[in-house]
């Protein structure tokens, strides 16, 4: 097995829709560690970037390479999207579905799965058919379902925006935690302020385009573009 997929590279990656280029000409490259955070209004991109970088996009031309083969790749990188997953089972088998597709024997797997579901404060729902749970439940239950495979790259959109202020700080929790243990995160939010509890490094994106790259300190304090200091002022950006 390869030590690392990363670093992955985009060159001159587009993605087009019909006759909208909806993200590109794109040439950028995550490698190291930390948290990357995408911002930009609606419609920017961000979320065609993420799929891309995952595999759930295509470009229409450039490419996107990563430093391992196909197989390792996907196999070492977890998406969690915005409006939470959940599968058809008891929150204890949601968590350890990951383990049971890679081989891992059923008891282990759901050793781990309940070491999980303790560690999101749900063990004592784990047994319950995981559709009835809440929003914010499920959310932490798609995190640890994303993480328990210990992936190399994880990939986040706005995994907070539907939750309130407690479960938010959880899952930022969780992601912290991740990024602590190696895990290299790249996520699109909208809360400026979760970007900067978070971020190791801010990408701007505007029009399909990453206008400013920069640490999140940089960014928030002295944005170098008129459109990132109107984004920040809340200014309509069309
Ligand atoms: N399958 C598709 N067909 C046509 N247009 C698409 C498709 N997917 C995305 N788009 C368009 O591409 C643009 C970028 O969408 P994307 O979801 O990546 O933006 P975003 O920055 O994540 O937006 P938001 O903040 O609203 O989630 C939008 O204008 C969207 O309507």
């Amino acid at each position: 097995m390869v030590e690392t997929i990363l670093p992955v590279e985009l060159q001159n990656a587009i993605v087009r829709k019909g006759t909208k280029d909806i993200i590109g000409p794109l040439n950028l490259t995550f490698g190291g560690k930390g948290c990357s955070i995408v911002i930009g209004p609606n419609g920017a991109g961000k979320t065609t970037l993420l799929r891309l970088l995952h595999g759930l996009e295509r470009t229409t031309s450039g490419t996107v390479r990563w430093a391992a083969r196909k197989g390792d790749t996907y196999s070492r990188q977890s998406f969690v999207f915005q409006a939470p997953v959940v599968l058809r089972r008891s929150g204890i088998e949601n968590i350890a579905y990951p383990l049971y597709v890679r081989g891992v024997v059923k008891k282990a797997a759901r050793a781990e799965a309940e070491k999980w579901i303790g560690d999101i404060g749900l063990r004592d729902v784990g047994n319950n058919d995981a559709s009835v749970l809440s929003g914010g439940e499920k959310q932490k239950l798609a995190m640890a379902r994303a993480l328990i495979t210990k992936p190399e790259v994880l990939f986040l959109d706005e995994p907070t925006a539907n939750l309130d202020g407690a479960a938010t700080l959880e899952i930022e929790g969780l992601i912290r935690a991740a990024v602590e243990a190696g895990t290299r995160v790249i996520m699109a939010t909208h809360d400026f302020g979760q970007a900067r509890r978070l971020a190791t490094e801010i990408l701007f994106m505007y029009h399909g385009k990453v206008h400013e790259r920069a640490t999140a300190d940089t960014f928030f304090d002295d944005p170098q573009s008129e459109e990132a200091r109107k984004f920040l002022r809340g200014d309509l950006l069309v």
